[in-house]
């Protein structure tokens, strides 16, 4: 629970609109099933964090199968002091998101096989554009298939502390589509609550899905 001072001056309690530690291991465990089960984080790939009601980051311990995650594997990172040992590999990239974006409460990052395909088949361009499709609609704040909506694309690096620091100095957790591509790597995501950021996730894999489809064409 957070507090804030009420109108009267008196301190009133008001819910946090983030989950426990335990509800969000609980969460990323399932969603980590979930993504696996289609595909999207074969053998290690991908990494799955929420935003917990403390303000810590829970997020999934590195080099694990995400479709076999315990809720041990859980970890709980503190946002201004990250210094938990053996989170994901690519934690800063989860961090940099909830620094940028205070009212994202999970961030998901997969492989999938569209995602990998397409990254490298648009990286010389820096994005892919979605247009005409009624599930842009699926982003939030997408009111009409009728505009352009640009999924950018970074260069992957292994250095991932300065790669997050790129993606944060050139807008890319501003995108209107709630997510960009590491070419040749994956998608990362994002939303306000769990279901938010899977319903993205789901959308964004079937655009990407039409557009390599239609290049195939
Ligand atoms: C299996 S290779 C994929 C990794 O290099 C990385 O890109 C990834 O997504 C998973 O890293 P992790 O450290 O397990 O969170
Ligand atoms: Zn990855």
């Amino acid at each position: 629970m957070s507090q804030s001072p009420s109108h009267s001056g008196k301190i009133a309690s008001i819910p946090s609109p983030w989950p426990d530690a335990e509800t969000a291991a609980q969460g990323l465990v399932e969603i980590g099933l979930w993504v696996s089960e289609r595909g999207w984080v074969p053998a290690t790939a991908g990494n799955l964090s929420m935003r917990t009601a403390s303000g810590a980051i829970a997020i999934t311990r590195s080099g694990v199968d995400k479709g076999e995650l315990v809720p041990a594997d859980i970890l709980l990172v503190d946002l201004d002091n990250p210094t938990t040992p053996g989170t994901s590999a690519e934690t800063d990239l989860h961090l940099a998101a909830y620094r940028a974006l205070p009212a994202v409460g999970a961030v998901l990052h997969t492989h999938s096989p569209t995602a990998t395909l397409l990254s490298r088949r648009f990286a010389a361009a820096g994005k892919v554009t979605f247009q005409g499709y009624e599930l842009q609609k699926g982003i939030a704040g997408v009111t009409t298939h009728e505009g352009a909506l640009d999924l950018p694309i970074y260069a992957n690096s292994q250095d991932i502390p300065a790669l997050a620091v790129h993606v944060t100095e050139t807008g890319g957790y501003q995108a209107a589509a709630h997510g960009f591509l590491l070419a040749g790597h994956g998608l990362y995501t994002w939303g306000k609550s769990l279901a938010e950021a899977r319903r993205h996730l789901v959308a964004l894999e079937f655009l990407m899905d039409c557009v390599l489809e239609e290049e195939r064409r």
